[in-house]
């Protein structure tokens, strides 16, 4: 099971490096962000953390725009219910879309688009109450690693890039993923 779950975290960092060579503007403010608050520390600690802002934004963006498994939340449905008009029987396994939710057009602006600032001074969040980003899942099987998953994001980004650049930490991400899959 940890060799999985240490797969998920290395399948969404991987997207989200794709998404920072993509997107120059949003990797240029991270690193800035990052060079502000880690700048040459050997260490960060959970204090830096809590001062990067930017770069939650650009990784609830990323969860965003790449759920895990678009549809790994499913349920067993224990009685007839009615959902948005349609009757739907007993006991069918319902596969719920993450994807299609997170860029829905009447949630999201410009869903397309990698877009971080608009998490800026946003409430939504993917702790499982904001029903429109669910990238870990809701209710009592929603998944456990939301605890530490987005942190190991944090340690992972900015830890080599605030050193040796988004290439040369590319590379090192996946020879220490590597070492765990
Ligand atoms: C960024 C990383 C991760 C993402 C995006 C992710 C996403 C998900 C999703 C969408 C589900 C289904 C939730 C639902 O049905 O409501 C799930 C289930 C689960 N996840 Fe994760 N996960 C991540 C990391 C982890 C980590 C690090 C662990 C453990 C160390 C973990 C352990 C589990 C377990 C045990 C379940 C099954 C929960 C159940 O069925 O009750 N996940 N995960």
């Amino acid at each position: 099971m940890l060799r999985v779950e240490l797969t998920s975290t290395s399948v969404v960092l991987e997207c989200l490096m794709a998404e920072l060579m993509r997107n120059p503007r949003v990797m240029k403010k991270v690193q800035k962000e990052i060079g502000r608050v880690v700048g040459k520390k050997p260490q960060i600690d959970m204090n830096d953390i809590g001062r990067m802002d930017y770069l939650k934004c650009v990784i609830k963006e990323n969860f965003r725009l790449h759920p895990l498994g678009p549809l790994l939340v499913q349920r067993e449905i224990s009685g007839n219910i009615s959902i948005g008009g349609y009757d739907v029987p007993a006991k069918p396994r319902l596969f719920i879309n993450a994807w299609a939710i997170q860029r829905e057009p009447s949630s999201w602006e410009r869903p397309e688009e990698f877009f971080s600032e608009r998490f800026e001074n946003n409430r939504v969040d993917f702790k499982g109450h904001d029903f429109e980003l669910i990238p870990f899942g809701v209710g009592r099987r929603g998944c456990p690693g939301l605890a530490f998953g987005p942190g190991l994001l944090v340690l992972s980004i900015s830890l080599p890039m605030s050193y040796i650049g988004l290439i040369g930490s590319c590379q090192m991400m996946m020879n220490y993923m590597g070492t765990w899959i």
